[in-house]
């Protein structure tokens, strides 16, 4: 499990992530959301330990995962973030292979099992038919898939993404996300679409400036009292088929600058 206890981090004078109280169960799918600059993406490298939180504490499995081996971690924890890898030049087969390193020995080639797993990652991803393309050729979307295929090929019990929907068209959206919710890893993953949230995620944490304005199940989260005074827009809440879905629409301007300027 991963607990992030009253983590705190700074960049210079300036605090983005202030007292943050987080639990990823096993198994379960937690969504960071909130505005831009509210410290997702920061405190989603603390969970990874990319960055050592200036106060608090997170914890692997009860360890402080900076104590943690990086080989132990990179078994354990597996990241899918936006990479600017696009010159690698690098197959796609080979790329996704490289999510097998933690399990290799040091000296040691991938073996038949590492191939396998590595092509079942991008037949999951919808990606198999790109294994021979070279990476850096590719489009957006495509990447972005075969980067979720890398982190597969690891089979780390926690997967942490940040913005993985960032690309994908509506289809691939929905699929690459109710693959993930559906892993039995634990995940942990930045989404910007809060329907997209509803659907997947089982428990929101809600950040605004650094802080945790809410937390608890989607149904919780996103109602308007809450979203609206965050996001400053209007927001409806529907029901369809049972599921819940968000509308937005721009709250009334209250001063508009430009006439009064
Ligand atoms: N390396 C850095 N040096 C200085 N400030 C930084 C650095 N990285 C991020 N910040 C600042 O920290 C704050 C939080 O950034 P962060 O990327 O965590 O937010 P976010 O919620 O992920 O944003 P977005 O939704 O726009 O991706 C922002 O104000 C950002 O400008």
């Amino acid at each position: 499990m991963i607990e992030a206890r009253d983590v705190a981090h700074r960049y210079g004078d300036v605090v983005v992530v202030d007292g943050v109280d987080l639990r990823v169960p096993a198994g379960g799918t937690v969504g960071l959301v909130g505005p831009n600059g509210s410290g997702k993406t920061t405190l989603l490298r603390t969970l990874y330990g990319s960055l050592q939180p200036a106060a608090g504490r997170v914890e692997l499995d009860g360890t402080d995962i900076g104590e943690v081996p990086r080989k132990e971690l990179a078994r354990q924890v597996a990241v899918v973030v936006q990479e600017h890898s696009g010159d690698l030049p690098m197959r796609v087969a080979d790329l996704v292979l490289l999510g097998r390193l933690p399990h290799q020995g040091l000296s040691s080639r991938p073996s038949t099992h590492d191939r396998d797993v590595a092509t079942a990652a991008l037949r999951r991803v919808g990606a198999l038919h790109l294994a021979t393309r070279e990476y850096a050729g590719l489009s957006g979307g495509e990447k972005q898939r075969v980067l979720i295929a890398r982190a597969l090929t690891q089979e780390a019990e926690h997967l942490l993404l940040d913005e993985p929907t960032n690309h994908l068209d509506i289809r691939y959206q929905h699929e690459v996300l109710d693959l993930v919710a559906t892993l039995p890893t634990s995940v942990v993953v930045v989404l910007h679409d809060l329907n997209l949230a509803a659907r997947y995620c089982d428990h929101l944490v809600l950040l605004e400036a650094g802080r945790v304005v809410a937390q608890g199940t989607p149904d919780e989260v996103l109602v308007p009292e809450v979203l609206e005074p965050v996001y400053e827009v209007e927001v409806r809440r529907i029901e369809l088929d049972g599921e819940l879905h968000l509308l937005f629409r721009k709250a009334p301007t209250r001063i508009d600058v430009r006439k009064s300027a």
